[in-house]
């Protein structure tokens, strides 16, 4: 039995008023399966509908059509059953001010009814780098440490599936990785794990799948390995001051004077390298460099308006 499965689901946000804009539909379709201890990824880029996704999957927001499985429970029909399979650690910092953090763990173990949680939340603290703050104040937390509560309140009550929705935005680099060896660890142990992130190389260290969104539809999904053997295999990274032919930069990837040109075959670099110097484009610190995760998602999300992934190719 999947971990999630997300069967042909759909969300039309209603226009509501008078001057609202029109309905609006954010997913379109969605169906594929989270195998029991994969870590998963979901990428897409602003809008594409992930958080609306992860909202369904919580029972925070309806579907308009299809239905979302955890553990073979219905998110809507056996809401309670559901989310005690769930650890949700949202993209908001929300948190109540009044509590320490061991007493906002304590709760919170309280409303999923376990009573006996301190040994587990004594690790939660080790594990999250919090143990010298179990006593403060969350009002006394930095930003960076409240986000580190957020994961141990998803996580006190042991769900089986873990669902990180932009956990390290924002976040600095030592934190990202005490909570990628944590979040790790529990990966090892057999927790399923689905990732929301915008760091491509996040989801390309962290994730054996990837599902991409883009406008409400999958349109790309497989092992991240698949993925990136798909991508161009090359990459050309130069600097420039001049305009590039029309040609290359349509494919080119344009960052102030930095420019990547990717170059599915190898005779491709020779071929940009000629229609570069026919143009009189002068080039400086010229690289070839692998191609990464980023590459895949630009190819993907600059292409033509996006088809669904036949449901039957979800399968592992
Ligand atoms: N409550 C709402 N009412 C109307 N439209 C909404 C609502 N919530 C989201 N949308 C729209 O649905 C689309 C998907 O939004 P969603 O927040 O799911 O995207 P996302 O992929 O999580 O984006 P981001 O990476 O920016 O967090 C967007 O176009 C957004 O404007």
């Amino acid at each position: 039995m999947p971990a999630i499965s997300f069967q042909s689901v759909s969300k039309v946000y209603a226009s509501t008023g008078k001057h609202a804009p029109p309905p609006f539909k954010a997913l379109d379709d969605v169906s594929f399966d989270i195998e029991e201890g994969e870590f998963f990824g979901l990428l897409g880029p602003n809008g594409a509908g992930k958080t609306t996704l992860i909202s369904i999957l919580a029972g925070l927001a309806r579907a308009s059509g299809g239905r979302v499985l955890v553990h073979g429970y219905d998110v809507q029909k056996d809401f309670v059953a559901a989310r005690r399979h769930l650890g949700i650690v949202p993209q908001e910092l929300v948190f109540d001010p009044f509590f320490t953090v061991r007493e906002a763990l304590r709760f919170q173990a309280g409303y999923f009814g376990l009573r006996h949680s301190d040994d587990w939340i004594d690790e939660l603290l080790d594990g999250l780098g919090l143990s010298d703050k179990a006593g403060a104040n969350m009002r006394q937390l930095s930003g960076g440490m409240k986000r580190r509560v957020l994961v141990g309140l998803a996580l006190v009550h042991k769900p089986p599936v873990i669902v990180l929705d932009e956990p390290t935005a924002g976040v600095d680099v030592e934190l990202r990785q005490t909570l990628w060896q944590f979040i790790s660890n529990l990966s090892r142990r057999g927790h399923t794990v689905l990732l929301t992130t915008h760091y491509l190389e996040e989801a390309e260290a962290l994730c054996q799948r990837i599902a991409m969104l883009k406008l409400g539809r999958v349109i790309a999904l497989d092992r991240t390995s698949a993925l990136l053997a798909k991508a161009a295999a090359k990459v050309l990274h130069f600097k420039t001051d001049d305009a590039l032919p029309p040609a290359l930069a349509a494919q080119a990837r344009v960052t102030g004077r930095i420019v990547e040109l990717p170059a599915p075959m190898a005779a491709e670099v020779e071929h940009h390298l000629a229609a570069l110097r026919e143009a009189g484009v002068r080039i400086e610190d010229l690289e070839i460099r692998k191609a990464d995760l980023e590459d895949v998602f630009i190819q993907l999300m600059s292409g033509p308006a996006p088809a669904a992934v036949p449901a039957l190719e979800h399968a592992q």
